[in-house]
């Protein structure tokens, strides 16, 4: 699939659907950097091929995370960054759209290495970031240590403290004591709610055990019974049940989940259409096409990865009466998290566990039900509501601002 078009099929419908008008504006983005920038390594010095794209920033300053895989390619990282333009508008943060990526696959890599390739990526960029223009944070195969790098970095070539230009940082300095667990903590208040309105089964299964298939995994453990996880290398099925902290041992001690004995061996395609009452995709895009929609059997599908859905799949999926819940609200929560870390940071005081959880409690619910309304009104699937919402937005600020 290609990302970027499947990105601007979704935005030509909500456009068309609501008479926005906008979409002339967005087909394309306002920058994209491309860099191909040095780092030693064990090999010696190599280059890498970087992009940071800043899609809109008619509502505030970029945002959005940066990715190192060796799969990144432009107009992924312009989707994503489109993707992040929609999310934070619906979320109503002070924030435009952007995201970035590194074309290196960080499993060939140690640490060291890894940091040097974070440095030179920041040095690539680093006129085109900063805490009211651009601010990075992390994504697939990135986390607070490399986002602790890049502020480093940045903060030598402009020679003054500058906490707000990343976020997802450690939290000694400036990062927020939810930020690790936020995108699956926004997911967990979203479905809270979407079980509200439809009663399913309490099994769940999940691709992906990363950064937000892990959290998601925690928050649920007791409440559901998670049934099956996969990661890049494949997955387990156990109809009783995963023991959650015990897979967490097995990923951190031999790298993937399949190590974990007991449970019958599956396919990340098979994960997908398991008897479930809920789906979380919290891994990569493209995963539900139109090849496999009408095998899905899940009730409800939480969107934790971002586009893992295309939409000719979402179409067939809304025929069924499969409730999707799409990323731009699913996993809005990590970058609600780093809006509330960017504001403690600006503000020179951060804000504590219990005050951001209710920010970030508040501000998820709210969208849920501001997306339940459009969807109502004009009987439509929730990620068409969720951006006409925010292209209206969008295109407000670009009205006051004289651009259209
Ligand atoms: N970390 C964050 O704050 C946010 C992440 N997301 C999205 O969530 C998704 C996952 O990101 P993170 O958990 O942060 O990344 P991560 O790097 O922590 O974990 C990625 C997981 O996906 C698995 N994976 C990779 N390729 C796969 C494949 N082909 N099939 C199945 N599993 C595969 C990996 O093994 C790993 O378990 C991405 O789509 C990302 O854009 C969205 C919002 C915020
Ligand atoms: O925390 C952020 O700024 C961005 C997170 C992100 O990249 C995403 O929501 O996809």
């Amino acid at each position: 699939m290609n990302p970027k078009e499947e990105a601007l099929k979704v935005l030509k419908e909500a456009d068309e659907v609501a008479n926005i008008d906008v979409y002339e504006y967005l087909k394309e983005p306002e920058r994209v950097v491309e860099t191909y920038f040095p780092a030693r390594t064990k090999n010696g010095i190599e280059y890498f091929k970087g992009y940071r794209v800043q899609y809109n920033t008619a509502l505030g300053p970029a945002k959005g995370g940066i990715r190192f895989s060796p799969t990144v390619t432009k107009e992924e990282v312009e989707a994503l960054a489109l993707w992040m333009v929609i999310k934070n508008a619906l979320l109503g943060l002070p924030f435009g759209g952007g995201k970035g990526g590194v074309v290196v696959n960080p499993k060939e890599y140690e640490e060291w290495e890894l940091e040097n390739i974070a440095r030179g990526f920041v040095r690539s960029i680093a006129e085109f970031i900063g805490e009211d223009k651009d601010i990075p944070a992390p994504d697939v195969y990135t986390n607070e240590r490399i986002m602790a790098y890049m502020m480093d970095e940045y903060e030598k070539i402009v020679r003054h403290k500058a906490f707000g230009v990343i976020t997802g940082k450690p939290i000694i300095l400036g990062g927020n004591p939810v930020r690790n667990i936020a995108t699956s903590l926004g997911g967990y208040y979203v479905l809270n709610e979407a079980v509200k309105l439809k009663k399913v089964e309490n099994t769940v299964a999940i691709q992906g055990f990363g950064n937000a298939g892990q959290g998601i995994a925690k928050l649920l453990d007791g409440q559901y019974k998670i049934v099956a996880v996969s990661d890049s290398k494949g997955g387990i099925y156990c109809k009783d049940g995963i023991d959650i902290e015990k897979l967490i041992e097995v990923k951190k001690k031999t790298g993937s989940v399949i190590n974990y004995e007991g449970c019958e061996k599956i396919t990340n395609e098979q994960l997908l259409e398991l008897d479930v009452g809920i789906l979380i995709p919290a891994a990569i895009e493209g995963v539900i096409t139109k090849q496999n929609a009408d095998k899905i059997k899940a009730k409800i599908i939480l969107e934790l990865a971002n586009g893992p859905t295309t939409r000719e799949a979402d179409k067939i999926l809304y025929e069924k009466g499969v409730l999707v819940l799409p990323d731009v609200l699913a996993n809005a929560g990590g970058v609600t998290v780093s809006y509330i870390e960017w504001v403690g940071n600006k503000r020179g005081m951060p804000f504590n566990e219990k005050e951001t959880k209710e920010l970030l409690k508040e501000k998820m619910v709210h969208a849920f039900l501001d997306v339940l309304e459009v969807s109502n009104k004009y009987n439509i699937d929730m990620r068409l509501a969720s951006y006409i919402i925010a292209l209206e937005r969008v295109k407000q600020a670009m009205r006051y601002r004289g651009l259209i």
